[in-house]
């Protein structure tokens, strides 16, 4: 299965399309001929969103002002697709937050906001859509996990759970979907220029020309070719694709030790 230019009017789903990644990859599914509904937390960024991809690429594009943190987002999301009679046929499950905190000390409203958004809408939203799809014989699921998905490190314990959690659960429902004619695709990317750690632009450009980080374009870009090309799993950039079987390998005491000297986290303690 493959995707070009599109004649039809199939629709793809970015949560989290108000900034960043998610608004680089709905520009970029714009750009392959698709309507779009784009879903966000900020009702004013989903709108400006909508309006800029709309203007630049004509195609019919839905801004949704939700909260996928909420207990029922991910079935609302649904049936609105279905009364709206809306032919999902790219699935991109992107919105995410970030801390960086101990377990212990982080206000637990935090954490539940995190487990749900990550783990809770997004699995639902997979197996809502993933029906439909398979029902169809055909569709797209882009799961964002991450590089973290391989780092069990202090600070990121529920980020890096979570993702991990995305990985395993994509491959998975990958296997299950995959004779349906579903393909399912894990993205894990390493540090990407948004604003998701509230980084200072000038740490952002320094980051970006040390190649310590990627544009959100540029991992959108390799994001969408590795779900059109039937991809498992893509962990974009040389480096990071190095340091993945080397993650596990750090031995606790070192861990540890870094955790006692590292500046950046004694930051807000
Ligand atoms: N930046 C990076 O280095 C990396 C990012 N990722 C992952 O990529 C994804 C996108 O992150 P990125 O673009 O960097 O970060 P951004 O902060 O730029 O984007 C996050 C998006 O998620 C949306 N969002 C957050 N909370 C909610 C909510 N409760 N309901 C609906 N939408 C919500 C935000 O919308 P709004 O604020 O308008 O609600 C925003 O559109 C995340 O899943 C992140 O974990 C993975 C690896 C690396
Ligand atoms: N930088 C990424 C981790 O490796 C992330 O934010 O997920």
């Amino acid at each position: 299965m493959s995707s070009s230019e599109r004649t039809d009017r199939a629709t793809a789903l970015i949560t989290g399309a108000s900034s960043g990644i998610g608004y680089q990859y709905a520009r970029q599914l714009a750009a392959r001929g698709y309507d779009l509904l784009i879903v966000s937390n900020d009702a004013e960024g989903i709108a400006n969103s909508a309006a800029e991809i709309r203007k630049q690429y004509g195609v019919r594009v839905s801004p949704l002002y939700r909260d996928l943190s909420a207990e029922n987002a991910a079935e609302d999301l649904y049936r609105y697709c279905e009364d709206e009679r809306l032919d999902v046929e790219v699935l991109v499950n992107n919105a995410g937050v970030f801390f960086f905190d101990d377990l212990a000390r982080v206000d637990s409203r935090r954490i539940e906001l995190m487990l749900r958004l990550h783990v809770r809408t997004t699995t639902l939203l997979c197996h809502y859509f993933g029906r439909s799809m398979q029902a169809r014989g055909r569709g797209y699921i882009l799961n964002m996990s991450s590089m973290s998905a391989w780092m069990p490190f202090p600070g990121i314990s529920v980020y890096a759970a979570t993702k991990s959690y995305l990985r395993t659960l994509s491959l998975a429902i990958r296997n299950e979907l995959y004779d349906r004619g579903v393909r399912v695709t894990a993205v894990c990317p390493g540090a990407v220029a948004t604003g998701l750690y509230n980084l200072s632009e000038r740490y952002q450009r320094l980051a970006l020309r040390l190649g310590i980080m990627m544009t959100p374009e540029r991992l959108a870009r390799k994001g969408l070719r590795a779900l059109f090309s039937g991809r498992r799993r893509t962990v974009p950039g040389f480096v990071n694709r190095v340091f993945v079987p080397l993650a596990g390998l750090i031995p606790g005491p070192i861990v540890r030790l870094i955790k006692r000297k590292a500046k950046f986290y004694r930051y807000g303690r």
